[in-house]
């Protein structure tokens, strides 16, 4: 059996980053740039004000002065009159300043009668102007090495960029098989449970960028695996659960590999998720989970999601962190154990607690876990208060 490190090496040598496609704005959020964006304007592109009141020449700024009221400066209306010592703009929000050389008084520190406006005693130092450019200059390029979020999308709407290049979205075909399977919402014979991997790697997969196409359950027969198989045709990765391990109904690997998969391993040093495979197939990456759910997400978390992120080209990122052990824990065996853990606020670092079942059949715990608790292979008992690895669970 590989260890989990040389297992992520090999499925990540299973994909590339996939090609590029131009979209709009408005369908950027969560998209990667591929090629960067570059501002068609300076930001903001006159010196503006950053307050409501009154724009004067910084040589009538004194306490007490009296200035007369020439005219009038609004955002989206400049005041473009002739200026002299001694005159005022009323000046709003957003407005050009009339000229360089000046300061905003708030409205606040400003007393009012017909044209003429009498200073406060007490002035701000502050010239209340934000500086043409100060945001950014036309010609400034922005392609950040993440996914686009809500604040991207508006610097770019402010850059004047209608639509970027993006990564294509992989495009993930997701595959259950099992007899004993039948979708939510369905009535389930005696002998049946229902289809819960397929909703987790979904989500999953679309929470790292991805478009899923969620295919009919497969049936643990040979036609009913090369039918639903067949059906995957077109995805970059090919995602099935189930019929992973060493039953006589298993018969995942089997078929896939008549199929033409080049199997790439099979069986890891993970507990869960020891089944797992993985490989190429019919041009698209395949990536074999166990059955049982907790194992299913386990691999998902720690194979998907990294290879989700190669395929929109985006960098290798650690999701580890540190934590405290809140109570004693066992010794491990012969494979890195992710156990599903509970989190409470700690100083200088969470502090992390096993669940006490740790059956990778049972959904209620996982959902209930804040993150997984690696602990190495053949590791020794752990007292509380060591230091220990976690990754959190999105
Ligand atoms: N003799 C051995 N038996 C098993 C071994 C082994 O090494 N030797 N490995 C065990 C381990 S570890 C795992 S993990 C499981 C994985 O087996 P499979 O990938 O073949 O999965 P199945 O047998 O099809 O299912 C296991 C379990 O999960 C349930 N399941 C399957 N698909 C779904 C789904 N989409 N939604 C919800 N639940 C699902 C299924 O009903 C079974 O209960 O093998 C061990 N056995
Ligand atoms: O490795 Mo299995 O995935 O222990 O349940």
């Amino acid at each position: 059996m590989i260890s989990v490190e040389e297992a992520l090496e090999k499925v990540l040598a299973l994909v590339e980053p996939l090609g590029t496609e131009r979209v709009a704005l408005r369908s950027a959020l969560g998209r990667v740039m591929a090629e960067p964006a570059v501002a068609r304007l300076t930001q903001p592109p006159f010196s503006a004000s950053a307050m409501d009141g009154y724009w004067i020449a910084a040589e009538d700024h004194k306490p007490g002065a009296t200035l007369r009221v020439e005219g009038e400066a609004a955002a989206g209306r400049a005041y473009s009159g002739p200026l002299a010592p001694g005159q005022a703009v009323r000046i709003f929000t957003g407005a050009p300043v009339p000229a360089p050389g000046g300061v905003v008084v708030l409205q606040e520190h400003v007393t009012r009668e017909g044209d003429t406006i009498t200073l406060g005693e007490t002035l701000e130092t502050h010239d209340n102007i934000r500086p043409q450019g100060q945001d950014f200059a036309k010609g400034e390029t922005f392609c950040p090495t993440r996914a686009l979020t809500a604040r991207d999308l508006g610097l770019l709407a402010a850059m004047n960029v209608a639509a970027v290049t993006v990564r294509r979205r992989p495009v993930v075909a997701i595959i259950a098989t099992g007899d004993e399977l039948v979708m939510p919402g369905e009535e389930p014979g005696p002998d049946q449970i229902i289809c819960s991997n397929s909703f987790i790697v979904a989500a999953i997969a679309e929470s790292a960028g991805a478009e899923t196409r969620m295919l009919p359950i497969a049936r643990d027969d040979r036609d009913s695996l090369r039918t639903v198989f067949d059906l995957a045709k077109g995805a970059d990765l090919v995602v099935t659960s189930g019929g992973a391990s060493v039953g006589a109904h298993d018969l995942v690997g089997e078929v896939a590999q008549e199929l033409g998969l080049e199997r790439s391993f099979w069986k890891i040093a993970m507990r869960p998720g020891k089944p797992l495979m993985a490989g190429r197939m019919g041009g698209a990456a395949m990536l074999g989970l166990p059955g049982n759910p907790v194992s299913a997400t386990v691999c998902a978390e720690l194979f998907l999601r990294p290879m989700l992120a190669r395929l929109q080209d985006l960098p290798a990122q650690t999701r580890t962190r540190e934590a405290e052990l809140a109570c004693d824990t066992g010794p491990t065996g012969p494979r890195t154990h992710y156990m599903r853990a509970r989190l409470e606020p700690g100083t200088p670092m969470p502090r992390v607690t096993p669940c006490d079942n740790q059956d990778s059949a049972m959904l209620s715990v996982l959902s209930d876990a804040a993150c997984l608790l690696i602990r190495p292979k053949d590791d020794g008992p752990r007292r509380a208060g060591e230091i220990v690895e976690i990754l959190p669970l999105r």
